[in-house]
């Protein structure tokens, strides 16, 4: 079984392409999506309240994440304390993913959508791939998802690495900057080329 972990900045096509690889037979993970439940477990529940206070939860005990976000994105130092109490138990869910996925598929897809500096960083991972599209495309597309706006995706652009940086990374980079059909096609080559490793 082999294990992609799939990065791309914002509207760059991370999830489309994820897709695909499941279409050829991958299990996929969404990181975010387990930074999501793992906001429900109580461990984690237990240290936000003790860092951040009772202000980011609502009368049902659950996080309120744009609470936590405001709390934890004011200083650097208060991100890391989010991330000192999130990140273990985040790879530590995911990697129970990744077990329960691989018994049943021949490869597993992690989509990650921020955090990876160098390869060190998904040692967990027999590869890294990246998604690419021209900023001008990704800004199109991220903005006729209609729900951020352009000052929003461009100031997110400005704090993600360029698609230079991500390519100099990554063992594999899938240029998503055209059409459905292509990037079909350059997912295929990877999923081929991972598999013969
Ligand atoms: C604080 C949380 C709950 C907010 O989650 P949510 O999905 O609602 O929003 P999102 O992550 O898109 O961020 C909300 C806003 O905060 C700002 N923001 C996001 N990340 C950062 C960051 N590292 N530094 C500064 N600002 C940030 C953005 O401007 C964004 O608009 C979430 O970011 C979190 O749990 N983070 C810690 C764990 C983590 O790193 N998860 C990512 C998967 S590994
Ligand atoms: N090759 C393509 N041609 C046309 N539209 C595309 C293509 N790839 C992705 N899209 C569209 O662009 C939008 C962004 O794609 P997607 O959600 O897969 O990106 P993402 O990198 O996961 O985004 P984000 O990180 O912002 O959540 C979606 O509406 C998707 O349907």
């Amino acid at each position: 079984m082999k294990t992609i972990a799939l990065v791309g900045g914002i509207g760059s096509g991370k999830s489309t392409i994820a897709h695909m690889f499941a279409e050829l037979g991958a299990g996929i993970i969404n990181l975010d999506d387990v930074g999501h439940f793992v906001l429900t477990t109580p461990g984690v529940k237990y240290d936000i309240a003790r860092t951040f206070g009772a202000n980011v939860f609502d009368e049902r005990g659950e996080v309120v994440r744009s609470r936590l976000a405001a709390a934890a994105f004011d200083t650097p130092e208060h991100t890391e304390w989010l991330n000192a109490i999130t990140h273990p138990v985040i790879m530590q869910e995911c990697r129970r993913r990744i077990g329960e996925l691989g018994q049943l598929h021949d490869m597993v897809v992690v989509e990650v959508t921020t955090g990876v500096e160098s390869k060190r960083d998904v040692r967990w991972a027999d590869a890294l791939v990246a998604v690419v599209a021209p900023a001008c495309v990704r800004m199109e597309r991220a903005c006729a998802r209609g729900d951020q706006s352009t000052v929003d995706v461009s100031r997110r652009i400005a704090l993600q690495k360029t698609d230079a940086q991500l390519a100099a990374i990554a063992d594999f980079t899938i240029d998503n900057g055209s059409d459905l059909e292509s990037a079909q096609a350059e997912v295929k080559r990877v999923y081929d080329a991972v598999m013969a490793q």
